[in-house]
């Protein structure tokens, strides 16, 4: 009984909001009344009161003052007014008091004070410098825009500074704080400019949608009317006597079945999507199995610009988040369901079920983007393989590709099949991202890669996949998958908190990631490049990660700490950020490199987690020669797009499934932590859209502290050594052609030495590193040339034989 009474009041947080709206109200009719009565000012007004104290309201005198004020707002309004108007800013004093409003705005919208106390500092800044300025002229109005302090002000500074210095003075310091503080209090304003508006245009879109909707219910009346003529007319033709005895086949009755709806089972942050008209258009016959609609999931919008967008980094460099108005709208018709391929694949489902006896009890269908699952609920004596050996035949009735059957569908009691939709639907990247599941998510490394057949939107954390691998046949949406993890990565984390090794052998794929180097790329010792092109320089790449990877463990190790959380948790002053590698194709460092990429790959694979480094590597090439026994091992997610075998399909998941595929960002996404696959519709994202996103980072100051890897241990007898490098004194046999060359040519690259002596990539490097070591070339820093410290052939003769000396 208590507990109830306790609940019936209501809990802390709503007490608390309400009094926060009441105060709200309390500021606004306040600060609205002041700026009514400030308005109403009239110059007569302060001779009537001027006999009547303050506190005199209540007696006889205050009424008959009351009778000869102008002031529509009272003897208070007059006061205030004249108080406000002459013994203090003038009428300027109404900025700060329209601050207030905005102040009780923003506690009855439950919105962030920050705006609404930067535009009072501002308002009331401004308001004292255009009081001054008003001070300084001798225009009849200026008593009343200066008032009291503005005219002592201004006297005071063009005493000390001068008449044209106190104008400069003022107009200075009104120009700068217009610009600095100006645009926040302009957004703010026009935010609420925006709310006000489209809280007006919400009784027109309610009755755009109720005419729609009846437009729709009309047109399926219609439709049912027409299908129950037809149906009429066809039980006639039954009924009439076949003219011969011919031997036909005996069909099975269709199934047809009696529907209802059942509450769908949704995320916590999900409202279902309306879908009423279905009902009326899937044909019913008594005694049939039920048949249940789910409803699909719509996500719970939320506008992704309205987080903080800038933050200060580490090297005290603001860094702005891109707006997700970088990336285009969904156009409006998206949520079309295309109810009439619907109510046909299921009544060809069925069909062709009962041609092979199999009965189905219930059966229930979700829409989503690309594809529908029907959910047969099977008869006690079917067997499940019986309908999973019919994919090809169903494939031929309903004439349509990609359909995958899930038998069983993993914890229900039930069949799935997945049929394609007749209209498929674009997942746009901005509704995947403008949700908030997105926005207020907790994971480290948030990902998104689509929606699940019922249109819900899946995330992923990278840092707990730990790696993941992308394959697919060529055109199935890789690249565009590839783009879509990064942009979420762009959209969700600071370049304080992630950095990416990018390796393209393609040269195609990444190349617009070229704008993050100043923010988000990592740099390689010796290496001008950022993104990796040549397979040579990707193992070398690829083993600065593995030697950074086991620096990170020593840290973590003298820090006490078991991974790389805990460590930016306890010194976070120190975090480290985490690196994502990301390898766009696989199989063209395979064919050039083998084992030597094969090495450092795995060994990231298999260690890096507890130290935030995380592999992403695609590849078209599902064969056991590019995804090797170790590698698959060692990537537990996995996502397949569509292959053009059930063989590449079990390369990638060890399951068919993938070969059903649809293409154009149809997947199948492997989670590390689940039994079977899961069907997602990847979202699109446009070159165009990943170009402005990525240069709007881009034009953004460079950070002052790039990230460079150390450079890797010098291997020995691992296959990297070409023959021929035999060391004299630790030097490689090439050191002194090497070192006539850069000084001949005055220039020092690892490149040059490559081509020149046809060395291979990591010899040249390290090459390269015992003429740093020798003081004949100076040392890398970060991409620009090393420069070459002796100037003539003589100089480098002498110091060549004091070396050998
Ligand atoms: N999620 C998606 N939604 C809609 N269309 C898509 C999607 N993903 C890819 N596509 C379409 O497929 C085309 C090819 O995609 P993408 O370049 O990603 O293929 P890929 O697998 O990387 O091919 P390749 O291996 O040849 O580089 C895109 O240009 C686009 O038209």
């Amino acid at each position: 009984m208590k507990r109830e009474k306790k609940a019936a009041k209501g809990s802390a947080p709503d007490r608390t909001m309400l009094k926060k709206e009441i105060i709200g109200i309390a500021f606004m009719l306040g600060s609205l009344y002041l700026i009514c009565a400030i308005l109403s000012f009239h110059p007569d007004d302060e001779a009537s009161f001027a006999a009547l104290r303050w506190y005199d309201i209540f007696g006889k005198a205050a009424s008959d003052v009351a009778e000869s004020i102008h002031n529509p707002f009272g003897l208070l309004g007059a006061r205030l007014s004249a108080f406000f108007i002459n013994s203090f800013l003038g009428y300027p004093v109404i900025l700060p008091v329209l601050s207030m409003f905005f102040w009780g705005w923003s506690l009855l919208r439950a919105k962030s004070l920050k705006p609404a106390l930067f535009f009072f500092l501002y308002s009331v800044v401004i308001s004292i410098v255009a009081a001054s300025m008003f001070g300084l002229t001798s225009a009849p109005f200026s008593d009343v825009m200066a008032g009291t302090i503005g005219r002592m002000l201004a006297a005071l500074l063009s005493t000390v500074i001068g008449f044209t210095g106190a104008w400069v003075l003022l107009g200075v310091i009104a120009v700068v704080l217009t610009f600095y503080m100006g645009k926040s209090v302009f957004a703010a304003l026009s935010r609420i400019v925006v709310t006000v508006m489209s809280a007006a245009s919400v009784p027109a879109e309610a009755i755009r949608v109720w005419n729609e909707e009846r437009r729709e219910k009309r047109a399926e009346k219609r439709r049912v009317k027409e299908e129950k003529a037809l149906r009429k007319k066809e039980e006639q033709m039954r009924s009439v006597p076949a003219p011969a005895p011919v031997m036909q086949p005996k069909e099975e009755p269709r199934p047809a079945v009696p529907l209802t709806y059942d509450e769908p089972v949704l995320p916590a942050d999900a409202t279902p999507a309306a879908s009423t008209t279905l009902q009326q258009l899937i044909s019913q016959v008594p005694g049939e199995p039920e048949m249940i609609i789910h409803q699909t999931v719509r996500e719970k919008e939320a506008d992704l610009d309205e987080r903080r967008l800038k933050v200060q980094t580490k090297d005290r460099e603001a860094y702005r988040f891109p707006s997700i108005d970088l990336l285009e709208k969904v156009p409006e018709d998206n949520d079309h369901i295309d109810e009439h391929h619907l109510a046909e694949s299921k009544r060809k489902l069925l069909e062709k079920l009962a041609i092979y006896k199999i009965e189905v009890k219930r059966i229930s269908t979700t829409v989503g983007p690309r594809v529908t699952l029907f959910e047969l609920e099977l008869a006690p004596d079917v067997k499940v393989s019986r309908v999973k050996s019919l994919e090809n035949d169903l494939a031929m009735a309903l004439s349509a590709r990609g359909i995958r059957i899930i038998a069983p569908i993993p914890g229900k009691n039930a069949v799935g099949v997945e049929i394609p939709n007749g209209k498929p639907k674009t997942v746009w990247l901005r509704s995947v991202l403008q949700v908030e599941k997105f926005k207020n998510s907790k994971m480290v490394l948030p990902i998104v890669l689509g929606k699940t057949i019922a249109n819900e939107v899946y995330i992923a954390d990278l840092a707990t996949m730990p790696h993941l691998l992308i394959a697919g046949a060529t055109g199935a949406g890789k690249s565009v998958c590839i783009n879509v993890i990064i942009s979420s990565l762009l959209y969700a984390c600071s370049p304080d908190k992630v950095k990416f090794v990018m390796v393209d052998p393609k040269r195609v794929e990444l190349f617009q990631y070229q704008h993050l180097k100043n923010h988000f790329l990592m740099r390689f010792p010796g290496i001008e490049e950022q993104i990796i092109t040549d397979p040579q320089k990707a193992v070398y790449a690829l083993r600065c990660v593995v030697k950074e990877m086991e620096l990170r463990y020593e840290t973590l190790e003298k820090a006490g700490v078991r991974n790389i959380g805990d460590l930016n948790r306890r010194f976070p002053e120190e975090a480290l950020p985490y690196i994502v590698v990301v390898i766009d194709e696989l199989a063209d460092l395979m064919i050039t490199a083998g084992r030597e990429v094969e090495e450092p790959i795995i060994r990231i694979a298999q260690l890096a987690r507890a130290v935030g480094i995380h592999l992403i590597v695609a590849t078209q090439r599902p064969s056991v020669d590019v995804i090797t026994g170790i590698i698959k091992a060692n990537f537990p997610s996995r996502i397949a797009f569509q292959v053009a075998s059930r063989v590449d399909s079990r390369t990638i998941l060890d399951s068919s499934g993938a070969d059903q595929l649809l293409g154009n960002g149809d997947m199948l996404f492997q989670p590390s932590d689940q039994p079977k696959a899961m069907r997602i519709q990847g979202p699109y994202v446009s070159s165009g859209e990943v170009e402005a996103i990525t240069s709007f980072i881009g034009s953004q100051h460079a950070l002052k502290n790039l990230c460079v890897l150390p450079a890797p241990d010098s291997q020995k007898g691992n296959g990297s050594q070409s023959s021929g490098s035999t060391e004299k004194d630790g030097r490689d046999s090439m050191f002194e052609e090497a070192a006539r060359l850069v000084v001949m040519h005055q220039q020092a690259s690892v490149s040059l030495l490559q081509r020149r002596l046809r060395l291979g990539f990591s010899r040249a490097g390290r090459v390269m590193d015992q003429l740093e070591f020798s003081g004949i070339v100076s040392e890398a820093d970060g991409s620009r040339a090393r420069e070459v410290l002796i100037n003539n052939e003589d100089s480098l003769e002498l110091l060549l034989r004091n070396l050998d000396g």
